[in-house]
């Protein structure tokens, strides 16, 4: 089902955990709300769940108004990161929980759930597993019957608060592509709350970056990696080298030189440029900016630089691809480089 959520705030003593937020989630979506900790993802989670009433607003499932909808009425799909799962019920017992406590008019035979119980029990992969009691599972078992308990009540929406935040980073790359592949079988609205970018880029449809209760940005994983809208969402998504200068005439100059690298508007100003490391180039001298290395690391074809620019109050991180022969810059020695990608924000 589709979800609306419309101007909503949310306050802590004098904290805005949530302010004015807006955002249109479409049916059948994978969304990942994305932000550093404290920025609000959990409090949006729990507004959308009905665990927390919001101070104002709206939230629309489809058409109809959920805002003032006790979580039960909701009847979303909740995963923690921490297993819920009830330790003293099997595994079979515990995905069937939500319909076995439904209301006698709306709840299904035995029959049906025993067989709701296996479907979801193979698409969990764990079809063996129905009689196992949770602490005989591993951790990433136990979130998919986590997973497969949340899918059983055919949720309206599925949420997840870092289903997979309390795995080993192995484990956590096998569960999210996992995910991804459950989602597109089952099609079924999903927001997923993370702190991990590449988790969110690898994972959703769309990622909504969130700061300090708002939202920074909205977008596609490609859209908010290739075009960050702010100096913030650049810095969050990945590894950022910033370089201060003047835009004048619609270019850049570092520390007088000019780059000669076009920045939109032509007014002077101060102004950061904003560089990934694999996006930087060794450039001939006279054709980028001077810098002395610090550190250089060599693996097989990937050469690692630490550089300083004179005048910069942070050193630059460059990863390079070599040819095999190709000399390695030793640290204490000169190079040139050009930024080859780059976004530019005004201070
Ligand atoms: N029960 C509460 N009482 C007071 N302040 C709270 C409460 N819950 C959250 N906050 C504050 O609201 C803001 C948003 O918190 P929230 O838990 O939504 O952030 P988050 O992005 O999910 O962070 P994390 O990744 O650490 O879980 C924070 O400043 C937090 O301190």
């Amino acid at each position: 089902m589709d979800l609306h959520l419309k101007a909503i705030a949310k306050r802590y003593a004098n904290v805005a955990a949530l302010d004015s937020v807006d955002l249109d989630v479409a049916s059948g979506e994978l969304v990942a709300l994305l932000g550093p900790s404290g920025s609000g993802k959990t409090t949006l989670l729990r507004v959308i769940a009905g665990l927390l009433q919001p101070d104002s607003g709206r939230l629309l499932f489809g058409e109809h108004d959920a805002t003032r909808l006790s979580l039960r009425e909701r009847n979303v799909g909740f995963v923690f990161q921490h297993y819920a799962l009830f330790k003293h019920m099997t595994v079979a017992e515990n995905i069937a929980f939500g319909l076995r406590s439904r209301p006698r008019a709306r709840r299904p035979d035995k029959a049906a759930i025993a067989k709701r119980v296996q479907e979801l029990l193979s698409l969990i992969q764990l079809p063996e597993l129905g009689a196992r009691y949770p602490e005989q599972l591993s951790g990433g078992q136990k979130q998919r019957v986590a997973l497969a308990r949340a899918l059983a009540i055919d949720p309206t929406v599925l949420l997840l608060d870092e289903p997979f935040g309390a795995l080993d980073a192995k484990v956590r790359v096998e569960l999210r592509r996992w995910l991804r592949r459950l989602h597109e079988h089952t099609g079924q609205t999903t927001l997923f709350v993370t702190h991990d970018q590449e988790e969110a880029l690898e994972l959703a449809d769309r990622v909504v970056v969130l700061k300090d209760g708002r939202i920074e940005q909205i977008g596609t994983p490609d859209e908010i990696y290739s075009a960050p809208a702010s100096a913030y969402v650049f810095d969050f998504i990945g590894r950022a080298n910033v370089i201060e200068g003047q835009t004048e005439g619609g270019e850049l100059s570092v520390n007088g030189h000019a780059l000669r690298l076009p920045v939109d508007g032509s007014s002077r100003s101060r102004a950061r440029l904003y560089v990934r490391p694999h996006d930087i180039a060794l450039v001939g001298e006279g054709e980028g900016l001077p810098a002395r290395v610090i550190s250089s690391h060599r693996l097989a074809e990937r050469i690692t630089l630490e550089l300083v620019v004179e005048g910069q109050s942070r050193p630059l991180e460059l990863d390079l691809v070599a040819t095999p022969d190709a000399v390695t810059p030793a640290s204490g020695s000169t190079v040139h480089v050009r930024p080859l990608r780059y976004r530019v924000y005004s201070d």
